[in-house]
């Protein structure tokens, strides 16, 4: 049997992926390579195209016996999700929608979803836990939220059971050296922090120093990117041996603000990485840190790299190796 991994050519879906090669599970990739890079899958099969095809999907499910999906493909930019929102429910929703059908027609039990922190908006409390109110303050939340109710409702009238996993700040890259975060154009804190290292931008931008956080920036939790691509797997395991549908929050428990991530990374690489206080971002909310007791208690996950300073390191290796990142190979 294998395992679909829709999106298995982008950032967090390449580190499931290598994941799923090292436990000897067969993979099959979709992704339309919009962000993906064909070198970022390192096994398996690559089919490319969009979800959004049916043809092309039903012949995926045809050609392969699939047994659980992992869903990541997605626009998960939360600045371009505020001016373009018809990209957003058009690739998210909709794309969503033809995977489900898909997967009805073929018969497909499982899936795993890629949702996020997003879908809480502004919390009323931190660490934030699954049964929080949520009420997403931009347009890519807010299509997250619908594709995982759309989801439940594909359990309840054709028994498709999920695992919907609410990452926070996916960070970081594959110890093996060989894969790593790479989007065109970047628009993640830690990449960018990092590109100014390199000497590839003269500096960085602050977006807002008034949020009400003890130094005004934007308060997140990162979470090492393996240690995402491990909580799929267990994930998946869980509902190959008949588990319930259920929402896990997946990050450290612990904040960091937007002038710490900076300050890190100094220290992590040694250069003195000029900052600008510029303009809030449309859609950001001030702190997002998750509870991830349920996903410790009840997958049994653990990450690994708990510390900001590892995290980052793990980051530097792979941009100060790869400051083309695959175009440069
Ligand atoms: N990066 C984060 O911090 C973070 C946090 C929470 C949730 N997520 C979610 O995790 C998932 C992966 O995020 P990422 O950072 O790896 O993003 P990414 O853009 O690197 O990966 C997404 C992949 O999906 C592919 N894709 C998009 N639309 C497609 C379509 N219609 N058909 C086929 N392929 C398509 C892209 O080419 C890309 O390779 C997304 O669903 C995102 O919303 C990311
Ligand atoms: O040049 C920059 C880029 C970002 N930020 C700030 O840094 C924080 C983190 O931003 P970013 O790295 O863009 O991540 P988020 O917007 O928090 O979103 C990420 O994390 C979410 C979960 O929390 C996921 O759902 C998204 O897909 C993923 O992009 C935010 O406060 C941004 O305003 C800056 O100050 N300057």
């Amino acid at each position: 049997m294998a395992v679909l991994v829709t999106g298995g050519a982008g950032y967090i879906g390449s580190h499931a992926v290598a994941a799923l090669l090292e436990k000897g599970e067969q993979v099959v990739v979709v992704d339309n390579l919009q962000q993906g890079h064909k070198e970022a899958v390192l096994g398996g099969k690559l089919y490319v195209g969009d979800l959004r095809d049916a043809e092309f999907m039903a012949k995926v499910f045809a050609e392969n016996d699939i047994d659980g999906v992992i869903h990541f493909a997605a626009n998960s930019l939360v600045g371009e999700s505020m001016q373009d929102p018809a990209k957003y429910y058009h690739n998210n929703v909709y794309g969503t929608l033809c995977l489900l059908e898909q997967m009805n027609k073929a018969g497909v039990k499982s899936i795993v979803f890629s949702s996020t922190a997003a879908t809480y908006g502004e919390p009323e409390r931190v660490p934030i836990g699954e049964f929080d109110r949520t009420l997403p303050t931009n347009t890519y939340g807010e299509t997250k939220l619908a594709m995982e109710r759309m989801i439940r409702w594909f359990d309840v009238a054709h028994g498709i059971k999920f695992v919907s996993l609410r990452y926070f700040n996916a960070a970081g890259a594959h110890e093996g050296g060989q894969i790593g975060e790479d989007h065109s154009p970047e628009s993640h804190l830690v990449p960018l922090v990092l590109q100014v290292a390199l000497g590839q931008r003269p500096h960085i931008s602050v977006f807002g120093d008034d949020y009400p956080t003890e130094d005004g920036s934007c308060i997140r939790d990162y979470i090492h990117v393996s240690d995402l691509a491990d909580a799929h797997l267990l994930a998946l395991d869980r509902l190959r041996q008949g588990g319930e549908s259920n929402i896990y929050n997946l990050g450290n428990g612990q904040g960091y603000s937007v002038k710490q991530v900076i300050e890190v990374s100094r220290q992590v690489t040694g250069h003195a990485i000029p900052a600008k206080i510029e303009p809030r971002r449309a859609g950001d909310p001030a702190t997002l840190v998750a509870s991830s007791d349920r996903a410790r208690l009840e997958l049994g996950w653990t990450p690994k790299h708990d510390r900001l300073e590892d995290i980052i390191a793990s980051a530097w290796q792979w941009h100060s190796r790869n400051p083309k990142g695959y175009g440069g190979r």
